[in-house]
């Protein structure tokens, strides 16, 4: 099975904030993570951001999130298929003719630049949702389990590499998808106590042992006194001391 370096998410305001964590988690670990910038530091600063982290040798995870009509999300998708990354995020909501003009426009705009094709992700139900807002805010009848499958079929169904979802639904997952589909997993707290706007979480360790092909992991590392330290035991628990820092 494959496995992913650990991706920290730099949810960050600014851009010397930014910059500092990619410098300390490039210079001063032997395992360098992926970096994800999401939509805080693009919206403010946009590719450039993304030509800051590569220069340094990171790996990208771009998560925008993707949710509009087909045509818009195709066009878009073809942008960001020119910006060289690794990963991609679109919402399953959108549903399967949305995903696959999004995969359509990432891979003429990775053409046309010459990049690698990145890894396209659904997002399922995000892990901020629990059952009460499936049932009273999204009217969906059923468990967040099977609402996750569901999109993660859907998603295998229209050719994405995978799925973002909890590590708690990932043997659900694997029941209806492709061997290879793969399981990126956030919501992920080393101290369990510690949810913030989080609903479904798991430690690192019991990611690993549900399957996971990486964690995504912010504020545990971001907001921590000592980010590399923190990275580093992350990365520890999730490759249980084999390879580790
Ligand atoms: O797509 C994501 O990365 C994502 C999907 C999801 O369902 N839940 C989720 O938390 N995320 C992202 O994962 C990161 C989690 O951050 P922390 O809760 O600080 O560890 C954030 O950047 C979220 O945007």
């Amino acid at each position: 099975m494959e496995r992913f370096e650990p991706i920290v998410a730099i949810d960050v305001p600014d851009k010397r904030k930014a910059v500092q964590l990619f410098d300390r988690l490039s210079n001063d670990t032997d395992h360098m993570p992926i970096i994800k910038i999401g939509m805080e530091l693009f919206y403010a600063f946009g590719p450039g951001i993304i030509k800051q982290a590569k220069e340094r040798g990171f790996k990208i995870f771009l998560d925008l999130k993707a949710h509009d009509i087909p045509n818009t999300v195709e066009r878009a998708m073809a942008q960001v298929g020119r910006l060289g990354v690794a990963f991609v995020t679109v919402h399953a909501a959108g549903g399967s003719e949305m995903m696959k003009a999004g995969l359509r426009g990432l891979k003429q705009g990775a053409a046309e630049a010459r990049n690698s094709v990145p890894k396209m992700l659904a997002i399922t139900q995000l892990t901020s949702i629990d059952e009460e807002i499936l049932h009273n805010e999204q009217k969906i009848n059923g468990t967040v389990m099977e609402s996750v499958q569901n999109y993660a079929r859907l998603a295998d169904e229209s050719g994405l590499a995978g799925v973002v979802c909890s590590a708690k639904e990932i043997s659900a997952i694997r029941e209806v998808t492709n061997p290879d589909f793969l399981c990126i997993t956030p919501g992920i707290r080393p101290d369990l106590n510690t949810h913030d706007d989080q609903k479904r979480v798991v430690t690192p360790k019991q990611a690993a042992e549900m399957g996971s092909n990486g964690i995504v992991v912010g504020r545990p590392i971001t907001q921590s006194d000592d980010p590399v330290a923190a990275y580093k035991e992350i990365r520890h628990e999730f490759f249980e001391g084999e390879n580790a820092d």
